[in-house]
């Protein structure tokens, strides 16, 4: 017997949903790593029913992996037969894990039915991309949006089953709309707040029930395609709905006890960070901490009343980190330490230019009709530096062209040289003690023997940038981590403060 079958889960109860509240007054939204098997979603349930003070929205991402092996699906629809299709790896992958998964759950026939008429049309899309031979922004976002799609039908079955009045929502049909941006749409605020409160709120005398909503996907307001949010995307939708709904609390479930000092992957001793400021999460996932989506923080921002609190579903009496619009920083040195790696440095000299007026927006000029985003900028007498992202601009195969016609342009106003293989390691800290956390980490990285080629310290006040070369990135993590934070059992409280 499934080690999955052999066990008999306890009848899940939420405590009358609706009768005490007349409105959903949370958002827990759960991400792949949270709701990768049956298994999980079976843990996940219990977990939205061990609140029963709570009525509250769910957002759910598509299970485990599946958004990156539909991209894989997508990618090798260009290069197979029409008839392997049906048997590429990763689409028998989902499709035997959402088999398996609704079998497991037991879900409702129905729902069933409708999971394997989205594998169905994820099927045929594939067919149409292998005809086409073209893998557009624009089909990528409906090939995706297929995981979420399944996700939610599955849980919200599971949860009826289970007899908790649950109702699934895809996010375009509660209103949430961008612009026609494919892979990256930016929600049109105006347009979806509104209509997200209006589907939300429910109607008098109507049965109150769980709505479960499709993280990460809208629609396009002009051609009403399928849009996604970006990646992690689900992190917004959560506090999007948060603001629509006015909420106080949106919490995401994740992985790892909340925001940590460093990233696990890295760092093997980090520890949880109990309260940031919206700022300090923005620059952090901005930075490239992947715990969050960097425009998550939006919502929240835009709403004045909204926290947002993220904990591990793994590990649910765990405190996690909250997140609100100030804090005290008065104890804290340094918060939370991230690495950007794979950035391009970009060092632009004009001995003759460099002072003259106008001639700093003639260069962000050429940044803005290229429509590049830079991350950090330092300005010296002759030259300024700057570092982008390759990877969050332009697809794999165009970066190379990109950056050379960019070259191109600037060195019509200046010389322009190009460093690839750089990356940034992020101090998000206290920058009214700068002096300090700049001798402590000059001292370690001189100690390590890391040279720093560019540093800046953000208009935010929350964050210390060094640029690097990207081989010497994770030592430099991990060293000034232990700097900060000290080795396992330190004693240190998490804030960076020095013992
Ligand atoms: N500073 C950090 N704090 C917490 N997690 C981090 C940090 N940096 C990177 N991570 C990684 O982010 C992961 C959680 O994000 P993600 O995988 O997007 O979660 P989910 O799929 O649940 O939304 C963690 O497993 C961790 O490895
Ligand atoms: N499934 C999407 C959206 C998302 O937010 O996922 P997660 O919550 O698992 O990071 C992605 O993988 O990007």
């Amino acid at each position: 017997m499934h080690l999955l079958q052999a066990r008999t889960p306890a009848p899940l109860k939420l405590q009358a949903p609706g009768q005490a509240l007349s409105q959903v007054d949370v958002v827990y939204k759960f991400g792949g790593s949270s709701v990768r098997d049956a298994e999980r979603m079976r843990e996940v349930a219990d977990i939205v029913c061990s609140f029963p003070e709570h009525l509250p929205c769910v957002v759910l991402s598509a299970m485990g992996k599946t958004t990156n092996m539909l991209l894989e699906c997508g990618e090798l629809a260009l290069s197979c037969h029409t008839d392997q299709i049906g048997s590429l790896p990763p689409l028998r992958a989902i499709r035997d894990l959402h088999l398996a998964t609704c079998a497991e759950l037991g879900v409702e026939p129905p729902v069933r039915a409708e999971v394997e008429r989205l594998l169905n049309e994820l099927q045929q899309l594939l067919i149409g991309i292998n005809i086409m031979q073209d893998l557009t922004a624009r089909a990528k976002d409906s090939l995706v949006s297929f995981g979420e799609r399944m996700a939610t039908r599955i849980f919200a079955s599971y949860l009826r089953s289970q007899g908790v009045p649950a109702r699934q929502h895809d996010a375009w049909d509660l209103g949430f709309t961008t612009d026609d941006n494919f892979g990256n749409g930016d929600i049109i605020y105006d347009d979806t707040l509104p209509k997200v409160c209006a589907a939300l709120t429910f109607k008098p005398g109507a049965p109150r029930e769980l709505p479960i909503v499709t993280g990460f996907l809208a629609k396009a307001k002009s051609s009403r395609a399928i849009t996604t949010l970006g990646r992690g995307g689900s992190d917004l939708s959560a506090t999007v709905l948060g603001a629509a709904l006015q909420l106080k609390e949106v919490q995401v479930w994740k992985d790892v006890d909340g925001v940590l000092s460093s990233d696990p992957r890295i760092v093997k001793n980090t520890r949880p960070v109990t309260e940031l400021t919206f700022e300090e999460a923005t620059e952090l996932a901005y930075f490239g901490a992947q715990v969050l989506h960097p425009l998550a923080m939006q919502p929240a921002i835009r709403c004045g009343s909204l926290s947002v609190r993220v904990k591990n579903s793994y590990n649910r009496t765990a405190p996690g980190s909250v997140i609100t619009a100030t804090r005290d920083l008065s104890n804290t040195v340094v918060t939370s330490i991230v690495l950007k790696p794979n950035v391009t440095m970009v060092d632009i000299h004009s001995t003759r230019m460099l002072g003259a007026h106008g001639f700093l927006s003639k260069v962000f000029d050429v940044f803005a009709r290229h429509q590049v985003s830079v991350d950090v900028v330092a300005t010296s007498e002759v030259s300024v530096s700057l570092t982008l992202d390759p990877k969050r601009i332009w697809n794999d195969g165009e970066v190379d062209e990109e950056i050379d016609r960019l070259v191109y342009d600037l060195e019509r106003i200046a010389t322009a040289s190009i460093t690839r293989d750089a990356a940034i390691v992020s101090l998000i800290c206290n920058v009214s003690r700068t002096s300090e956390i700049l001798q402590r980490s000059f001292s370690v990285l001189l100690r390590e023997g890391i040279s720093v080629s560019m540093m800046s310290q953000g208009a935010s006040k929350v964050n210390i940038s060094l640029v690097i070369d990207a081989a010497d990135g994770q030592r430099a993590v991990k060293a000034l981590h232990e700097e900060f934070f000290g080795s396992e059992g330190c004693g240190c409280n998490g804030d960076g403060a020095a013992q």
